[in-house]
């Protein structure tokens, strides 16, 4: 039996929301075998990040080093990089290996506020691992950082996805559950020539840690199964859909996402 593998390489969430542990919960519930190559341990929970504690270079390196050259991914899902030395020791790998599939979801502020990537990183993310990648995922506040331009537009939306076009990456996607204005979540898809926009109805609630981690996980997953990359990105829009709809209730705070709830529908 051939099965597809997804590596994330991102930081872990002790509260199991986000994070490594979302990413791994969703390459299992879409049948890819899961593994990891841990960037920073946080300790966190629904009501926010009491510690990061990012790794050493050298055990970044070695985790993809010892996870490829053995069991070589299908796709990669980078999530919390951290800094721009993290970065590029990621860069390097992806090069090294000519590792295809790489989904960046780049990660910068935690639904709490802290901060989960420095400041002096945003230009490696731009310039070093765009490049590299299959598609990029910001949601709308990291679209603005990335890019400089103010989005509260969607043809501000599209021409913020033209400009991070420019930089390399095959494909955008610039996610809407920042935009409060309308009662529809529009993620916003560009690939060089075409936009799709991909509607959901939006969930009144307060349970959505883990949306961006789950999201690009899931688009990594398909493609690691060699789903085109507009049908992977549909097929994680309705999957976050589901688990966001179908909460759990759990934690004091920002819950986590239902990981298996898109299941329940299939
Ligand atoms: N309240 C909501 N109702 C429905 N879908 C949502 C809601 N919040 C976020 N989403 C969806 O979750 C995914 C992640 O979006 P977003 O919240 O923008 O990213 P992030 O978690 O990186 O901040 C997108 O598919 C978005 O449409
Ligand atoms: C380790 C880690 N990585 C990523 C996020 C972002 O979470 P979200 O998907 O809610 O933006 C997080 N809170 N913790």
């Amino acid at each position: 039996m051939s099965v597809a593998k997804a590596l994330t390489i991102a930081g872990s969430d002790s509260g199991g929301g986000a994070g490594i542990q979302a990413d791994l919960k969703t390459f299992q519930e879409r049948k890819v075998f899961g593994m990891s190559a841990i960037t920073a341990v946080t300790a966190q929970n629904t009501l926010g990040v009491q510690g990061v504690y990012p790794l050493t270079e050298e055990a970044i390196a070695t985790q993809i080093d010892s996870v490829v050259t053995d069991l070589r991914p299908d796709a990669i899902k980078t999530g919390m990089l951290f800094s721009s030395d993290i970065i590029r020791i990621v860069a390097d790998k992806l090069r090294k290996y000519e590792l295809k599939n790489v989904v960046v979801d780049p990660v910068m502020i935690a639904k709490g506020g802290q901060s989960l990537l420095q400041q002096e990183a945003i230009a490696a993310l731009n310039d070093v691992l765009l490049p590299l990648s299959e598609v990029v995922t910001p949601n709308i506040p990291e679209a603005e950082i990335m890019t400089g331009y103010e989005i509260t537009t969607m043809e501000q939306r599209k021409e913020a996805a033209k400009s991070l076009h420019s930089l390399g990456v095959k494909n955008v996607v610039i996610k809407g559950g920042h935009d409060k204005s309308q009662e529809e979540m529009v993620d916003l898809v560009y690939d060089g020539q075409f936009f799709h926009e991909i509607v959901h109805k939006r969930v009144d609630t307060k349970h959505t840690h883990g949306t961006g981690c789950t999201f690009a996980a899931c688009i990594a997953a398909e493609l690691a199964k060699g789903t085109t990359l507009l049908e992977s990105v549909q097929l994680a829009s309705d999957f976050v859909h589901a688990a966001i709809k179908d909460t759990l209730q759990i934690g004091s705070g920002h819950g986590p996402t239902n990981h298996w709830a898109y299941r329940k529908l299939t």
